[in-house]
């Protein structure tokens, strides 16, 4: 059995440049990843299975379709069927909220199945099926700090600090599609130059004005981030609904835990730290 992590990713900056003419986006982004998050577990069994355990689950399980299955017969198609497996997803992550769940999910159950089948992290198959799931996967089978470009699949590490983090999602799902549809097509310029944090205090997420618009909710979430004594920076993640805040010490996000979950009991909240 292999239990494989598939942490929640943050965006620190999110720079859209341009539509492309295939319907995607051209980005430059500061991909980061925290200590919290999904996991999913691999068993060979006599027969393949798959349940969603966990306090996300009731979101997906009415879904035919999921990205584990999805990605677990990819894996399957490049690299032959091997045993069947039962697979649980214990889902911790709001679903359609800008921290990657779906494409965690998807990097993790791609590094577990290579795990069993022996095939190395380093196969560059796997972050070909990465990158056909979806725009995030291959960051998240990367699984660290990296500026993304392109579409997100073309990948240079850099380092960043162990800050504390909240991540904070008002309880609305937004189409990720929707909210890029809704972007002004004003390119306002690339990431700027520097250590991970320069490029993060420096950049923008240019999908919160659409987002903002689509879920106003996120108006009130920054708000209160931003009011956060010690707090250093206050931005949405991807396409959000999920806000963040970083702070430099761990007493000032739990503290801004405490005030956020006492005046929005039904609001996500998670204090963890990047990685
Ligand atoms: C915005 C980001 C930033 O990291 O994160 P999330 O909000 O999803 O977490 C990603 O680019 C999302 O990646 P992912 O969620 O994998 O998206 P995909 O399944 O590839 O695409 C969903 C839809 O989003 C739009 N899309 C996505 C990526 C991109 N570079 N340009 C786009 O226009 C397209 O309309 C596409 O059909
Ligand atoms: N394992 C999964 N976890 C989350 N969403 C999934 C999963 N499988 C399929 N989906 C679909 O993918 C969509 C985007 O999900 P998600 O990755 O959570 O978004 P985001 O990247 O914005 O956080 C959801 O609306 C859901 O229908």
């Amino acid at each position: 059995m292999i239990v494989e992590p598939a942490p929640a990713k943050l965006n620190l900056a999110l720079h859209v440049r341009a539509r492309r003419d295939d319907g995607y986006h051209e980005l430059e982004t500061l991909f980061v990843f925290v200590r919290d998050g999904d996991s999913v577990r691999l068993t060979p069994a006599e027969r393949d299975g798959f349940a969603i355990i966990g306090p996300f689950a009731s979101g997906l399980s009415g879904e035919g379709d999921n990205l584990v299955t999805r990605t677990r017969d990819a894996f399957r198609g490049t690299f032959g069927a091997g045993d069947p497996l039962s697979i649980v997803l214990d889902k911790h992550l709001p679903v359609a909220s800008g921290i990657g769940g779906g494409s965690a999910d998807a990097a993790a159950t791609l590094r577990g199945m290579a795990q069993l089948a022996g095939v190395s992290p380093d196969d560059p198959a796997l972050m070909a099926i990465a990158a056909d799931l979806g725009s995030d996967v291959p960051a998240c089978l990367a699984g660290r700090t990296m500026i993304g470009r392109g579409r997100g699949e073309q990948l240079t590490p850099i380092k960043v600090p162990p800050l504390p983090v909240l991540l904070v999602n008002p309880g609305v799902a937004v189409s990720t599609a929707a909210v890029f549809a809704g972007w002004d097509r004003i390119d306002r310029g690339a990431l700027p130059n520097g250590d991970a944090l320069t490029i993060a205090l420096a950049g923008r997420n240019d999908l919160e004005p659409p987002a903002r618009a689509l879920a106003p909710a996120i108006d009130t979430v920054l708000d209160m981030l931003g009011a956060a004594p010690g707090v250093r920076l206050v931005r949405m993640s991807g396409s959000g609904a999920t806000c963040f805040a970083l702070f430099d010490r761990e007493e000032d996000c739990a503290t801004a835990a405490t005030t956020i979950r006492a005046a929005q009991p039904g609001w996500w909240c998670l204090e963890t730290a990047l990685t």
